[in-house]
């Protein structure tokens, strides 16, 4: 890194500290200072200015409120708060909005502050050279969505447009197997690959369903790790005593039933990333072992004498807020900063609903071609009943339906009914139904009925209800024999 080239600003009202700071750091950076907030205001904005460095408490405007105007003149470079006392609220919320990138506790000692300019400065190199592609996409993108736009108007036009000419149009929006061109996933995106060549921490926030795994393993392939292994840990799965052996492994002994020695995942990843799903269960207990190996990349076997390294880039998610966790005392703070370095957020799908058309397209393609269907036409009423939906289980739950339409599609039109949309499992429109809660019998005799009316009474084959049900034919027709499910007299063939 060619260091001399970067410019910090230091912004405090005690003289001496300046004074200190400039002797510290000139003979790396290009150092500027300014005495009072208002200064480094208008130095930051007469200068290109690449890293911020504050103190939190100044007379006038504290170092956060300084950072919030900083942030509004331009959001690009890293801001970094000294701070003496610990105004947790405040700090947790500059770091969650992305205000400060950093915060440190005065005195601060100039070896570790020096590594984290590097880290900053290194984001920022990375940053500039982005910028250039980042517009060079932008620009394609803008051209793509115009294109895209021509399209639809076609398919209004028409009604029954050809799939495959429409798919190589869609194919340019991928960003691996992740389909969008909303500009709020855009901007997801482009934070997604500007972190990813990094090996900063990554926490991802967002509902269920809406692409958070799949953003992890996004920035696994697009890192430098993408050769070694990425493993996943669902934290919510697995109780605590797994949990730990799981992911920091035991010796021989380390417990009854430990007869071999075993390797946990945060080994197998070595030289990788490892992502744990659900970090909002982590066992409070463990936490202090995980922020071990952190902040100094090793930790012990259960049963070990001694200590193992590694070298894991660790990227987590989770679908709870983990700001109240840590006010609820169930998530270590030091923790939670450590994780939530770099935040992405995957919006809910019923904020992006210019996706949908789109997915549908990918989703109707996928599952053709794995039930071996052939579909050239969309109907304009599907994408209509889609886009109107609210969509509580996101992109899986759209997912769901198109394949559940899939199976029951026939001929080369998809098409989706309203029924489709309903969720099997909590519907009440059954015919007969009080609209009390019914035993899990009850409901299941209702949801096979369902499925049953659905494909006019057919259980078996691709039309088949047990196709619908996802399970296996034998297995619905001794459930409608032990559930005592008859065809009613009249109904349809
Ligand atoms: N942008 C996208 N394009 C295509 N498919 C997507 C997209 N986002 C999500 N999916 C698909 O939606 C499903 C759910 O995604 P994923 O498992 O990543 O969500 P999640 O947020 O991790 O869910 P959970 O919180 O329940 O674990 C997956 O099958 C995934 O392939």
């Amino acid at each position: 890194m060619e260091q001399k080239s970067y410019t910090i600003l230091y912004v405090d009202d005690e003289e001496i500290n300046l004074k200190f700071f400039a002797a510290t750091f000139s003979w790396e950076y290009h150092v500027l200072t300014a005495l009072s907030a208002e200064e480094g205001l208008t130095i930051f904005k007469e200068h290109e200015i690449d890293l911020v460095v504050a103190d939190q408490r100044m007379p006038g405007m504290s170092g956060v409120q300084f950072f919030e105007q900083i942030y509004q003149l331009n959001p690009e470079p890293a801001r970094i708060l000294l701070t003496g006392y610990g105004d947790l609220e405040t700090l947790v919320q500059a770091v969650n909005q992305g205000k400060i990138f950093h915060f440190f506790h005065k005195p601060w000692a100039e070896e570790e502050l020096q590594r984290l300019f590097e880290r900053a400065l290194q984001i920022r190199m990375l940053q500039r050279e982005n910028e250039r592609l980042i517009q060079h996409l932008q620009q394609t993108n803008e051209n793509l969505s115009r294109a895209l736009g021509e399209v639809e108007t076609l398919t209004t036009m028409l009604e029954e447009e050809n799939q495959l000419l429409r798919e190589e149009v869609n194919e340019s929006f991928n960003f691996d197997d992740m389909v969008s061109h909303s500009p709020v996933f855009q901007e997801v995106l482009h934070r997604t690959a500007r972190v990813a060549v990094t090996d900063a921490t990554v926490l991802i926030t967002g509902e269920t369903g809406t692409g958070k795994e799949l953003l992890a393993r996004a920035v696994h392939r697009l890192s430098h790790r993408r050769q070694k292994p990425f493993i996943k840990i669902n934290c919510a799965a697995l109780p605590a005593q797994l949990i730990e052996s799981e992911l920091f492994g035991h010796e021989k002994g380390a417990f009854t039933g430990a007869t071999s020695a075993r390797p946990g995942r945060f080994e197998l990843a070595h030289q990788g990333t490892i992502f744990l799903d659900e970090i909002g269960d982590f066992p409070l207990e463990l936490q202090a072992k995980l922020l071990r190996v952190l902040q100094e990349g090793e930790f012990d076997r259960l049963g070990a004498t001694r200590t193992t390294k590694v070298d894991v880039r660790v990227i987590t998610a989770t679908h709870v807020d983990l700001n109240a966790a840590v006010q609820q005392g169930r998530f270590r703070a030091d923790l939670f900063y450590r994780l939530n370095v770099f935040p992405l957020h995957t919006p809910p799908l019923r904020d992006r609903k210019e996706d949908i058309p789109l997915l549908v397209r990918h989703f109707v393609k996928k599952y053709a071609v794995k039930n071996g269907k052939v579909i050239r036409r969309i109907s304009k009423k599907t994408y209509q009943l889609l886009e109107a939906h609210h969509w509580p289980g996101n992109i899986r739950e759209l997912e769901n339906v198109i394949e559940r339409g899939i199976i029951m599609s026939k001929g080369d039109k998809f098409k989706v009914d309203d029924w489709l949309l309903e969720d099997p499992a909590r519907s009440r429109k059954t015919p007969g139904e009080s609209g009390a809660i019914e035993s899990l019998e009850e409901n299941e005799r209702i949801h096979i009925l369902r499925a049953l009316q659905q494909t006019n009474w057919r259980v078996t084959g691709d039309q088949g209800a047990a196709r619908l049900l996802l399970i296996n034919e034998r297995t619905l027709q001794s459930r409608i024999r032990k559930l005592q499910i008859r065809r009613p007299n009249g109904a349809d063939d």
